[in-house]
């Protein structure tokens, strides 16, 4: 190895010094690449209905502490995609890596128990109970490895401070009190995001938390996604392009089940196959 690139290894396992002025060529990327272990690495995976396939020999990683985005049109494949990591919906055939271990068979409890959540779209929310009542309860629910809906956790402490906690970083603060069904549909949207971060994940799956949000509302989210980006892995399903290519540090496309490119923001928006499949449409809607 000649000392550029020495010194290229070094600087890329420290986050501030990867700039490597001395080789600035394709070889750094890849470098970079064999340094850093992705947490999710999803290999040739394939979901059919009938003649219909959904996902078609999808594969991708995503490295730890990145916003990887998935975007595409509608029916697409991207739901499937993420019901596919979720252990919501079995793979026909592929394999589904995370954090070294092989989790294609895996059920969905055992995946968040792993480390591996997912924000179930309001229908996770208990409606009647307290923003904080939600929280904690998934928080009792991470350590119990059960939920005891039931049984309400209004007084203990152990379970509210942390919620309490979680509901101020999500921005719900002033909010804890107020029945789930109470809150505006923005809010909820924090709230699931709350309740998937009760179970301490290390890759949160996203889909669509934009959708039907206010303007202030979509503004707030995309705050919180800023905060947590770095500190915890998301994969995110979005059709908000502006928060896409704000938010992301690398865009999958999907069409018609298959990942035709995945790249950084600026390739994306550049990529001809893209434009032509998916971005043109959008400019011209
Ligand atoms: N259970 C199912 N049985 C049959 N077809 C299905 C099933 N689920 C999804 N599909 C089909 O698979 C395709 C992909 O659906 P999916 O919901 O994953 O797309 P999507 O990219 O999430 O779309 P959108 O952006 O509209 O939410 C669609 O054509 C849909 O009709």
């Amino acid at each position: 190895m000649d000392r550029a690139l020495a010194d290229c290894v070094r600087a890329a396992a420290d986050p501030d010094g990867f700039l490597c002025p001395q080789r600035p060529d394709r070889t750094v990327p890849r470098l970079r690449e064999a340094l850093v272990k992705p947490l999710l690495s999803v290999q040739q995976l394939s979901k059919s209905y009938g003649a219909l396939k959904v996902t078609n020999d999808i594969s991708f990683d995503i490295a730890e502490g990145e916003l990887f985005a998935i975007i595409g049109p509608n029916g697409a494949g991207k739901t499937t995609l993420i019901h596919q990591l979720s252990g919501m919906l079995s793979a026909d055939s592929g394999q589904i890596l995370f954090n070294g271990v092989d989790v294609t068979q895996q059920s969905m409890p055992d995946r968040v128990k792993a480390g591996l959540a997912r924000s179930f779209q309001i229908t996770s929310i208990l409606p009647r109970f307290t923003a904080l009542e939600n929280v904690a309860t998934a928080i009792q629910a991470r350590r119990h490895s059960s939920f005891r809906f039931f049984d309400r956790v209004a007084n203990d402490e152990g379970l509210n401070e942390p919620a309490r906690a979680i509901l101020n970083e999500v921005g719900l603060d002033g909010r804890h009190h107020v029945p789930a069904d109470s809150l505006s549909h923005g809010e909820k949207r924090q709230l699931e995001v709350a309740i998937a971060l009760a179970t301490q994940p290390k890759l949160l799956l996203l889909d669509e938390p934009l959708a039907g949000t206010s303007h202030d509302e979509s503004r707030n989210i995309t705050n919180l996604l800023r905060a947590l980006k770095g500190r915890i892995t998301i994969a995110l399903i979005e059709h908000d392009m502006e928060a896409v290519f704000a938010l992301a540090d690398r865009v999958g496309v999907l069409v018609y089940g298959r990942m035709i490119a995945a790249g950084a923001p600026a390739d994306i928006r550049a990529n001809a196959e893209v434009r032509a499949a998916y971005l043109g449409e959008e400019t011209h809607a």
